[in-house]
């Protein structure tokens, strides 16, 4: 070999690729081929770490941008520190190659804020895998366990997972192979077309950019006493789970295009249903329907509307009717119906009923079956479905209402631990109007559909047999057995009623509703921890307005025999503590406790002592309470 010339090493891979991704050398003279076309042209780097430093873009991103709206005297300045502090970001950025969402490693470049108005629109709450990454919903067992959390780093959803693996049809994704599954021939081809799309591509946020939990390995034991920071905050898993919601509800559809601006009392169209697949015919009449989520012109909430293409709808009372009985059922296992209406904004005539809208909610179907993690399904969660269905078909049924429409596709899953919604309300009885129906025997078909529903989940259970019809096989103990069968029988014997079914599961309502009372409870409590957060975070607003402006550096006020001096040696006591060998010491719980201390304005004094230990100052908190809110009060005047 020919060292004084690099041309022999041009074809061969460079063993860093291999090992590690990227090889750090790759524009530093390294001679190996990195996988360009030519290996003498400037390389690209390969394709996992360009797809990573494309998604962190520190530069571009807002945190470390100024904000050019913003009238700061000392813009440049800021500007030219956000910038290193970019620079050193990205360069961590591209040494990271392990560091990345598992959703952002198979997104198209990422933009690392969301951007409502990009043209590039993916839905964040839509439809489909779309929202399969998201924390899955939990047997009701216990609280706790329901926070599963989520793993970016789990290999199935993480860098190592493969495009076919995340398709749910493929082979290994494990939906297509082993049992059949519950669905019949005809329902699998119906949902052939499932699309493989996901992860969407700009509105990923970093999560990473968070505090992440510690690794296990660094998680000491602590006494009863002591807190970690981590605990001080809302659990990763909810703030993200959350954030994401927040994020799907108020992404926007980019304006132009086919939709209207403006349809009846609703704006801002963002069409929710981006998959391929096609549409059960004996749905809606045949009709065609498109489902958006909207915003209110009337109250600014947000909701999801249901359009049903081109239908004939002569007298108002076929749709005012249905509406006023509908609009009264209220239910915690039913998405409640708002609004319906014809409308001719979509150059048809369309009926559209509009729905309350539950951000990164998905079909029991999508949950289950087509996800790229489908949830697994346990007996605890089939029997808390159970309990949830059986409350809503309550309340629908004591109204003399009946949902027609209990099936996979339309239960959507809205929340830990595994709650549940009967979505799409109201239209079958307005598209079926003066039909001659008998609704008791719709609420009839209701049990049967609650039974198929619920059989066709259990055959996804480890276990059961491949013969989804056969109750028998499948694997769930023999109360939930006697349970299907009497929802699936269809001898007519006796009509189906809940005074029949709930004494056959008594026993299992009250964990169901023991888990959703403890996941209220350790909600509730992660919300009392919250409650001050906007309280200290207006104290720390206030006090970094006052603290360290250049006019205080030369203000006699603020010199040492000043009056304002006791708040920059306030500020330091809070902040810049050091131990005895002027390390930094970084303790919340001190930060916490004086800020509070501060905003409640004690009596209780503190003894702040200058930087050269020549002077102190006796002060309690309420002098400097006072002493602040002057200040503060002074410059805003
Ligand atoms: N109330 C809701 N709030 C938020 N998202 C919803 C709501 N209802 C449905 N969705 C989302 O919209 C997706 C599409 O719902 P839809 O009822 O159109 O299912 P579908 O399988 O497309 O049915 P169809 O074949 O009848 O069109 C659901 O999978 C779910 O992710």
């Amino acid at each position: 070999m020919d060292k004084a010339n690099p041309e022999w090493a041009k074809d061969i891979p460079c063993k860093n690729i291999t090992i590690y991704g990227f090889c750090k050398y790759e524009n530093d003279g390294c001679i190996f081929n990195h996988g360009n076309e030519s290996s003498s042209s400037v390389s690209s780097r390969p394709v996992l770490n360009s797809s990573l430093s494309s998604k962190f873009n520190a530069k571009t991103a807002p945190s470390f941008t100024p904000s050019k709206a913003l009238n700061v005297k000392n813009t440049s300045s800021t500007a030219i520190k956000a910038e290193k502090v970019a620079k050193a970001l990205q360069s961590v950025a591209d040494q990271q190659p392990s560091v990345s969402s598992p959703l952002a490693s198979h997104s198209a470049p990422f933009s690392s804020s969301f951007n409502p108005y990009a043209a590039n629109f993916t839905p964040v709450g839509s439809a489909g895998a779309a929202e399969t990454s998201s924390s899955p919903p939990s047997a009701p067992s216990a609280p706790s366990a329901g926070h599963t959390g989520f793993n970016p780093y789990s290999v199935s959803g993480g860098l190592l997972a493969s495009a076919d693996e995340l398709n749910p049809l493929h082979p290994s994704s494990g939906f297509a192979t082993g049992s059949p599954g519950p669905f019949t021939q005809e329902s699998s081809n119906r949902h052939a077309n499932f699309p493989t799309i996901y992860p969407p591509s700009h509105s990923i946020l970093q999560y990473h950019l968070y505090a992440p939990d510690p690794a296990l390995h660094l998680k000491l034991p602590l006494k009863a006493n002591e807190r970690s920071p981590e605990m001080l905050f809302i659990p990763n898993d909810i703030r993200e789970e959350l954030l994401k919601k927040n994020q799907a509800a108020l992404q926007v559809f980019p304006s132009g295009g086919n939709l209207p601006e403006i349809v009846g009392d609703y704006f801002g169209l963002v069409p929710l249903e981006f998959h391929n697949r096609v549409t059960n015919k004996d749905r809606y009449q045949g009709h065609q329907n498109s489902l958006y989520k909207v915003f209110s012109n009337f109250d600014g909430k947000i909701y999801i509307m249901r359009r049903i293409h081109d239908v004939k709808i002569t007298e108002t009372a076929q749709i005012s009717q249905p509406f006023q009985r509908w609009k009264k059922l209220v239910n915690p296992g039913v998405v409640e119906v708002r609004d319906v209406f014809i409308t001719r904004a979509f150059n048809d005539a369309s009926l559209c009923v509009v729905h309350d809208y539950f951000p990164q909610s998905n079909s029991l179907y999508e949950t289950h079956f087509v996800s790229y993690n489908p949830v697994p399904i346990s007996l605890d969660l089939l029997w808390s479905y159970l309990v949830q269905l059986c409350s809503a078909l309550q309340a629908a049924h004591s109204s003399n209402l009946a949902f027609n429409n209990i099936c996979l596709d339309k239960v959507i899953v809205t929340g830990h631990p595994g709650r549940i919604k009967i979505g799409d309300s109201c239209l079958h009885e307005v598209l079926h109007f003066q039909e001659d129906i008998d609704v008791t025997q719709q609420q009839q078909k209701d049990f049967v559909d609650m039974g198929l529903l619920l059989r066709d989940l259990s055959a996804k259970i480890i276990g059961s047999g491949q013969d989804v019809n056969d109750v028998e096989t499948l694997a769930v103990d023999d109360q939930f057995r006697l349970v299907l069968q009497y929802l699936l029988d269809s001898s007519n014997a006796e009509p189906k009623s809940l005074e029949k079914l709930l004494p056959m599961f008594a026993s299992k309502i009250l964990p169901v509703t023991s888990a959703l009372q403890s996941y209220v409870e350790y909600t509730e409590s992660i919300l009392a921890r919250e409650l001050e957060n906007a309280r200290l975070f207006r104290l720390m607003c206030k006090l970094s307005f006052i603290f360290g402006r250049t006019e205080s550096r030369i203000d006699i006020n603020w010199s040492e025999a000043g009056e304002r001096f006791p708040i920059v040696l306030f500020y330091d006591y809070v902040f810049h503590q050091t131990n005895e060998s002027g390390k930094p010491v970084m303790d919340l719980t001190h930060v916490l406790r004086c800020l509070n201390r501060l905003d409640a304005g004690t009596s209780e004094k503190i003894m702040l002592v200058t930087p050269d230990e020549m002077n102190c100052i006796i002060i309690s908190y309420k002098e400097l309470k006072d002493l602040i809110d002057s200040t503060f009060r002074a410059m805003s005047q």
